[in-house]
């Protein structure tokens, strides 16, 4: 028995034992099969990555729908593992005294993938540049050719010795994120530094910016400026509901497709910022500057909002019509400036006379977005009311210059009757009668460190100034710069 006994422990023992090897190495094989999934993971993911920066750099058209799914699955992640809650609603009241939690998130996290994807890049191996489209304060924009794919693109460089990378991504994210609007530059999702340079893609405009198809002291016919601008409206209140304000409203940053304005888009979100967001003025104004940010007495900072946009786009408006600036900037001491705000506040009954060509259904359009306080101007989306309304008084001319324009009936001082010779002097330097862009006029009033590439009269001449060739004069006007605080 106990023979037999000792033989049936024996066999168990090394029947366990055998099994016990056996689950050894099973286990073994399991982790090295684990392993090698891992492995293939990791390599699969390490490819992927690769063959994406290779498409960036290929294939622009690809390059743009990975970059817009990217925004898409960001959005997406942060609807799914962000419930609304106590604390994400602490964190979004941080961010933005206006609660625009949504964008901010997005745009935080599309800075994050731009930061990790910007790679340094040979232009001329990718790209064939055929010429500059445009200057603005911070760099250039070049018509480029991908060499691959034969797509032209308008490259956007900014200058590494006067931007920060945090303001490329910004501005970069922010175009990105806005793209999806049909009134506002679509985005190839392309964004790379060169040794001089941070450089992104955006379509091409082929018509140029609206600034070129102005004419001076005549303006748009009432049917294209009306086309015009509700593109522009719908852009604007398209980036008013996302809780941003795009703050460099101006005929330049509007590029168009064609001569009448049949398609147009928003450009140009480089000053862009959270509503809500603070801000210090450093130096400047034009005449788009809304009043409130033009007050040099003014020391503290200013908080962004989206009134000072729909001043501008009254401003832009204004343009579109007439071909020239109602005023040089709203301030007290700009004769024309005052002459509209004394009628504005109702103080005087008599409508000054650059705005005598309106109708009356403009002219309340235009009260509602010129309001003087900041708090009374209405929303940008207003102006769709009125687009079923006349809006010049000569509509039947086409706008004529001529006919249906009262005469200037300011009384200038000597000083300004000289500046108003000295521009209608230069009319012949008028961006439709110059073949290249860029030529300076000179002007004795205003000069700056900063430019903007447009420069104002009321009094008639709307030019567009080179910012960086100022050998030929002084600057005309200084743009406003802010920087966050
Ligand atoms: N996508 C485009 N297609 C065609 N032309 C363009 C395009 N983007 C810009 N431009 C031209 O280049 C000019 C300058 O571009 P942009 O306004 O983006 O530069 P910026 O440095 O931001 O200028 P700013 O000094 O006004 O801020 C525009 O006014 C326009 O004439």
């Amino acid at each position: 028995m106990g023979g037999f006994t000792g033989g049936v422990r024996r066999d168990n023992r090394e029947r366990l034992d055998g099994q016990r090897t056996a689950d050894r190495q099973c286990q073994r094989q399991r982790v090295s099969l684990l392993r090698f999934h891992l492995q293939t993971q990791v390599h699969a993911a390490e490819s992927k990555r690769r063959r994406r920066t290779q498409r960036f750099l290929d294939d622009g058209l690809t390059a743009a729908d990975t970059a817009r799914s990217a925004s898409r699955k960001v959005h997406r992640n942060r609807l799914q593992t962000q419930p609304l809650g106590p604390d994400r609603t602490s964190r979004s009241m941080n961010s933005s005294p206006h609660g625009s939690h949504a964008s901010i998130d997005i745009l935080e996290e599309l800075q994050l993938i731009a930061a990790q994807n910007l790679e340094k890049l040979d232009i001329h191996k990718y790209y064939e540049v055929v010429r500059e489209l445009g200057k603005g304060t911070y760099g250039k924009v070049d018509l480029v050719v991908h060499k691959i794919r034969g797509t032209k693109m308008a490259l956007k460089f900014l200058r590494k010795r006067t931007t920060k990378l945090k303001s490329f991504l910004r501005e970069y994210s922010v175009s990105l994120y806005l793209s999806p609007c049909p009134f506002i530059i679509n985005m190839y999702g392309i964004a790379f530094e060169t040794d001089d340079y941070y450089v992104f893609a955006q379509e091409y405009a082929v018509a140029g910016d609206l600034f070129d198809i102005i004419p001076p002291q005549v303006g748009l016919t009432e049917t294209v400026a009306k086309r015009c601008v509700h593109q522009v409206a719908i852009a604007l209140d398209y980036l008013h509901c996302k809780k941003l304000v795009h703050r460099d409203i101006k005929p330049e940053n509007i590029l168009i497709f064609d001569k009448e304005c049949r398609k147009v888009k928003l450009s140009d979100f480089g000053m862009t910022r959270r509503a809500g967001s603070p801000v210090k003025r450093v130096s400047g104004t034009i005449p788009y500057t809304a009043p409130e940010l033009c007050d040099p007495c003014r020391r503290e900072g200013f908080c962004v909002d989206h009134s000072t946009d729909v001043w501008a786009f009254g401003v832009l408006l204004f343009c579109m019509l007439t071909g020239n600036f109602p005023w040089e900037k709203a301030m007290p001491g700009d004769a024309f400036y005052e002459e509209f705000a004394r009628w504005q506040r109702r103080r005087s009954g008599a409508v000054p006379s650059q705005w005598r060509r309106f109708t009356d259904d403009a002219l309340r359009m235009f009260r509602r977005l010129l309001s003087i306080e900041q708090e009374r101007r209405c929303s940008v989306k207003e102006v769709f009311g009125y687009f079923n309304h006349g809006w010049m008084l000569d509509a039947e001319n086409g706008n004529g210059g001529g006919a249906g324009v009262p005469p200037l009936d300011i009384s200038l001082t000597s000083s300004e009757e000289d500046v108003l010779v000295d521009r209608l002097k230069q009319q012949s330097l008028s961006p439709v009668c110059m073949a290249t862009k860029g030529n300076m006029v000179m002007d004795t009033h205003y000069s700056s460190s900063m430019s903007t590439n447009s420069s104002p009269s009321s009094t008639g001449s709307y030019e567009r100034v080179n910012r960086e060739n100022n050998e030929r004069g002084r600057l005309l006007v200084t743009t406003p710069i802010e920087i966050c605080v």
